[in-house]
């Protein structure tokens, strides 16, 4: 049983998809596993006007799965308020003022608040301006504000969201959620990097050679062509989960495993990402977007709500670099995509050759430490072995360093993981300000010469691995994909 948390918990965007597939399965497993129990209350809110037994309904229905007791179920659903509020309109936050300390009370709840703010971030500055102005912040007790991703559009519009939400909450009580960051393999990145050292002397430009990262999705745009729009895979997947991969591969080892420690090398990192002029974005980086499959799946310009003229990706490759002293030169190889041929997000930690070959005509395979993020967590190290026999001869084998067995370890969701962590206090796995102001510099160098020059748009097939000019990137610095879709792991 994990230790008692005790908040009331208001959902801005309650009714949303977010909350439905992600907010309330995490709440119910924190229920599970006792870390909520009688001190906890959610009120959910959005306009269209819900009463507490349907929000119940819904939040029964989000949790219920195989493994559900319809008990348990009903009892956590018990907790849980509807409040229909415009966000936009003053007298509405009198009402969730008034239900908010009704709640605190019925619940014992010491005034610990927890704002999650699950709704277009253009909503953000006004909802924590009225959180403040009509006192629904309380002085007996924590006050915490987790955000959802994107946070701005680029620099300048981040800037601005800070500041008007820095006006009311400071800092250290506000939580940029990056769900990444709460995936359990994402978080092994420190324990390999700084809990080896093994690995923990190797891990600089003198013997990594190149680093791939890999955040491919099977699925098309789906149901979020309106915000996908806007965004483009750049700014969905680019600007926040593949740097902060970058910055804990490349950040140098934290004095301790705290959150203050591990920011400041983490802002480190991205401060030293090299922002590419226009010509370098050309060279560096490639866009594309999915074409219609031979099996008869959309093209993206013939998805719903998408222009038949569209210029967004939903595919980026690129080269990355960090200019610190122990990554400068190492080329960090990125690519994203919607509808390629399979999900999985992964990383290959590719090491620089022997410098001699002392076995003649026999080949040496690449050291390559991979770790596999989804679809099942695992790391694996490929190593040069002898065949075993009366002559010579090597071969590659591929050495298993964890497998994280399907069923065999109850691995929490990002979600769940994150949620707790606010409750706890704790930032670590959360993104400061300065993080999210570096990502934007290096990303809206990219998106302005792709919006100021003619940089093509090539297609790719649905189902494939992306465009050619994906691998060629790579194959021009005599590097290849060391994930492919004809084969997982080749050298
Ligand atoms: N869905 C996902 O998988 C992910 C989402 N995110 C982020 O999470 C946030 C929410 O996304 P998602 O749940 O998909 O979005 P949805 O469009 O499904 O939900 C938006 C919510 O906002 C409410 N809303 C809209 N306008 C108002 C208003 N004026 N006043 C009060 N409520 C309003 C809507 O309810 P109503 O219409 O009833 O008012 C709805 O509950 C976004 O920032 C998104 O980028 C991040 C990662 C993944
Ligand atoms: O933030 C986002 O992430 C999802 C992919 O998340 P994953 O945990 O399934 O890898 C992506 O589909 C979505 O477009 C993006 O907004």
């Amino acid at each position: 049983m994990g230790t008692r948390q005790q908040a009331l918990f208001i959902i801005f965007g309650g009714t949303g998809d977010l909350a439905k597939r992600k907010l309330y399965p995490s709440l119910f497993e924190l229920y599970k596993k006792g870390f909520l129990k009688e001190n906890f209350a959610v009120i959910g809110t959005a306009r269209r006007p819900w009463t507490d037994e349907y929000f119940q309904d819904v939040v029964r229905k989000a949790v219920t799965d195989a493994d559900t007791s319809k008990e348990d179920a009903d009892e956590f659903a018990q907790h849980f308020y509807y409040q229909s509020h415009n966000v936009n309109d003053t007298e509405h936050y009198v009402t969730l003022r008034k239900l908010a300390q009704r709640l605190d009370q019925k619940y014992s709840i010491g005034g610990n608040r927890l704002f999650y703010l699950a709704m277009s971030p253009r909503f953000f500055g006004t909802i924590a301006e009225h959180l403040k102005s009509q006192n629904i912040v309380t002085d007996n007790g924590y006050n915490r504000l987790i955000i959802e991703k994107p946070f701005g559009h680029d620099l300048a519009s981040a800037k601005d969201l800070n500041n008007s939400i820095g006006r009311y909450f400071a800092e250290d009580s506000v939580f940029r959620i990056d769900h990444y960051l709460g995936k359990e393999m994402i978080q092994n990145i420190a324990a390999v990097r700084f809990g080896n050292n093994l690995f923990r002397s190797l891990w600089n430009n003198r013997y990594i050679d190149n680093i791939q990262i890999t955040l491919s999705e099977a699925l098309g745009v789906e149901e979020r062509a309106g915000y996908y729009e806007t965004a483009g895979a750049l700014r969905d997947m680019v600007q926040n989960h593949i740097l902060q991969i970058v910055s804990l591969l490349t950040m140098n080892m934290p004095a301790s495993f705290t959150e203050s420690d591990i920011r400041r090398e983490k802002i480190y990192a991205l401060k030293a990402l090299q922002v590419y002029s226009p010509e370098q974005v050309e060279k560096n980086f490639v866009r594309a977007q999915y074409g219609e499959s031979s099996a008869g799946l959309k093209g993206y310009r013939q998805e719903e709500q998408i222009a038949d003229d569209s210029k967004t990706e939903t595919f980026v490759a690129g080269k990355v670099f960090v200019n610190s002293e122990n990554f400068s030169g190492v080329p960090i190889y990125i690519r994203t995509g919607k509808r390629l041929s399979k999900k999985t997000t992964r990383i290959d930690i590719v090491f620089k050759d022997v410098p001699k070959n002392i076995f003649g005509s026999e080949r040496l395979g690449k050291n390559i430490l991979t770790i596999i993020v989804e679809p099942k967590g695992e790391i694996y190290l490929q190593m040069n072995v002898k065949k075993i026999g009366q002559n010579f001869g090597l071969k590659v084998q591929k050495l298993d360093l964890l497998q994280v067995e399907d069923n065999s370890v109850q691995i929490p969701e990002a979600y769940e993981k994150l949620i707790l962590d606010v409750l706890r206090g704790d930032a670590t796995n959360f993104t400061h300000w300065e993080e999210v102001a570096y990502s934007w510099k290096f990303v809206d160098a990219i998106r302005n010469a792709w919006d100021n020059q003619q940089i093509p748009l090539p297609e790719y097939a649905s189902g494939s691995m992306g465009p050619q000019e994906a691998d060629d990137l790579l194959a021009r610095d005599d590097h290849h994909w060391i994930f492919t879709s004809e084969n997982d792991n080749r050298d």
